[in-house]
């Protein structure tokens, strides 16, 4: 069997591709040169990237067997995730990896930015000797102001602590008392930007965030302000603040990320209060090694159809071990409600009821969701899409949870109404000390069969005879019966007979059935891939 293909495009950690180990095909290529990167994609399975590939939508449509891509760092502004979501593809990142690097680059330039290190060093290995020129401020007593009080405006707020600073932050997402207990006042951007002597950038790279220190903004800083950016270009201008500088409004900056890289040439450059860096927050042996496991054992997860903690477009978080059996099982109901239904319904209940009940089970009903599609739809259909699909076609979904279950420790349902308002039902549960999937209930109807690879479903009307006629019709047919159940609701009621069968029963046989026992439905059900 051809082992799955996973696209390098940019370095990944030795660590990283150890962790990929022999199970997989490692392809490598320059992410950065399109030229390349697009012909490359047409046979992967999962795209390995940093910063400088641009997963975009093209990129996507030239990958038709994509189903993961890894971002070995944080920022994911170079990865089109909602074109990857409609496409089915996950996208996963490593969300702590290179956080203490990045803070500790940050607390880097703030103090060259401080002291002049990087100006004064030049000079001196050109033979000059200047200490006056190169005179810097303390950070002892100053006020400094973090915008974006995340993971990394945590980590330097915390590293700044000893220096004897007060630090402010913007970030209206955060609760003030949290910031408390770090002994950060959250203030609004224009008390930042005024009373802050050295501003530290720690926002996404967002629609909202773009340009957010502009020119504007540059107007209302102290004169004496340093400036450090280590999120992402863009988000401080680069010509309001090459102006700024210019005219006095601003000290000084410290830069790690530019608004296009790779940026080698920069009239910021031109300027002795900048000091700048090309992009190497993440760029430590530490930070390398931590993302380039964290992808590969995402990436390992996800193309073995595995829930992945770390991907950024699955509803739901952490999937907890006493709820991963579900899984397959909610899989296998959500195909058997399709077919049992013939159509998609226009409203559909997860009903998840028992001891797992108590716990996170939103990736039951993704789960669920991803069987009710998988055999009506053209594109693949997975955890990502499943959502997006049913979205798509109107379908109203809900969860509903019950630590109530009389019968079964847990039991799975997937409930629906049709067009037509006809009600569909089916139930599982995970049985025994082996966990064996059984299906226990169909429209009402208790029971107690394996959903193996052939099912079929027949409703009638209790009478004597119908086993038989069912039986010596699939016999005339080659279609070796392997189980058979019949539930009723009263004697000489509705009736249901759940065949497990060996082959799939073909639709005209099925035809035939129904015609000669005057059943209400039929339906053949494979669960085979
Ligand atoms: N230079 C590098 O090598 C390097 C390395 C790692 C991360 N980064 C970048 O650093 C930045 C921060 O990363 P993080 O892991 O701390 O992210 P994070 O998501 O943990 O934190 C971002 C913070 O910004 C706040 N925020 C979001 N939108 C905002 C807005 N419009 N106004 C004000 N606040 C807003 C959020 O509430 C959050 O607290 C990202 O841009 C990331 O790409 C750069
Ligand atoms: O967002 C990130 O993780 C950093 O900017 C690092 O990017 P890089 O992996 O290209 O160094």
């Amino acid at each position: 069997m051809n082992k799955p293909v996973v696209l390098v495009a940019e370095e990944l950690s030795e660590a990283g591709l150890a962790v990929l180990g022999a199970d997989f095909e490692v392809r490598h290529t320059d992410g950065a040169d399109r030229s390349q990167l697009l012909p490359a994609l047409a046979e992967v399975d999962a795209l390995i990237v940093r910063s400088a590939t641009q997963v975009d939508a093209e990129a996507i449509a030239a990958a038709p067997r994509l189903r993961v891509v890894a971002r070995a760092g944080v920022g994911l502004d170079n990865v089109d995730v909602d074109a990857a979501t409609k496409a089915g593809v996950m996208v996963v990142n490593a969300p702590t990896s290179n956080i203490t690097s990045a803070a500790e680059q940050t607390i880097a330039l703030i103090l060259a930015s401080a002291r002049n290190t990087a100006q004064a060093h030049a000079a001196l290995k050109n033979g000059e000797w200047k200490r006056s020129k190169y005179t810097g401020v303390e950070l002892d007593e100053k006020v400094i102001g973090i915008l974006g009080l995340g993971k990394i405006g945590q980590l330097v707020a915390q590293r700044l602590q000893p220096f004897g600073v007060e630090l402010i932050a913007y970030d209206p997402y955060l609760p003030p008392a949290r910031a408390a207990q770090m002994g950060v006042k959250l203030l609004s951007l224009e008390e930042v930007l005024k009373q802050a002597d050295f501003i530290t950038v720690h926002l996404p790279k967002t629609k909202e965030t773009l340009g957010l220190i502009g020119d504007r903004e540059l107007h209302q800083v102290k004169p004496t302000v340093r400036i450090v950016n280590v999120a992402r270009g863009g988000i401080v201008d680069e010509g309001a603040l090459y102006s700024a500088i210019k005219e006095g409004r601003v000290a000084g900056a410290g830069l790690d990320v530019f608004s296009k890289e790779p940026c080698t040439d920069s009239p910021l450059f031109e300027l002795d209060q900048v000091v700048v860096t090309p992009h190497l927050g993440a760029s430590t042996h530490e930070a390398q090694e931590k993302a380039g496991t964290q992808v590969a054992r995402s990436v390992k997860l996800a193309l073995a159809g595995e829930f992945v903690p770390d991907a950024v477009n699955v509803q739901g978080g952490a999937v907890a071990e006493d709820v991963k059996p579900g899984l397959p099982l909610a899989e296998k109901l959500g195909r058997v409600f399709t077919a049992l239904a013939g159509e998609v319904a226009t409203k559909l209940n997860v009903e998840v009821r028992g001891e797992i009940a108590s716990q996170d089970v939103r990736v039951i009903e993704l789960a669920a969701l991803k069987g009710v599609f998988a055999d009506v739809i053209e594109e693949q259909v997975t955890y990502v899409n499943a959502p997006l699909l049913a979205k798509e076609r109107g379908v109203e979904v809900e969860l509903v949870t019950s630590s109530e279950s009389p019968d079964w420790r847990n039991v799975v349902t997937v409930r629906g109404v049709l067009a037509d308002g006809r009600q569909v039902s089916v139930s599982g549960t995970l049985s025994g000390p082996r966990q064996i999937t059984k299906i226990v209930e169909v429209n009402g109807y208790e029971m107690e069969i394996e959903p193996t690879a052939h099912l079929c479903f027949l409703t009638y009307a209790d009478r004597p005879g119908i086993v038989g006629v069912v039986g010596r019709l699939l016999g005339e047919h080659n279609v070796n019966i392997a189980s058979m159940q019949v539930a009723r609701d009263v004697k000489g009621g509705k009736a249901l007979i759940a065949l497990t069968v060996d082959s799939a029963i073909p639709a005209d046989v099925v035809e035939q059935i129904v015609a000669e026992i005057g059943a209400d439905s039929g339906r053949s059900v494979d669960l085979e891939d």
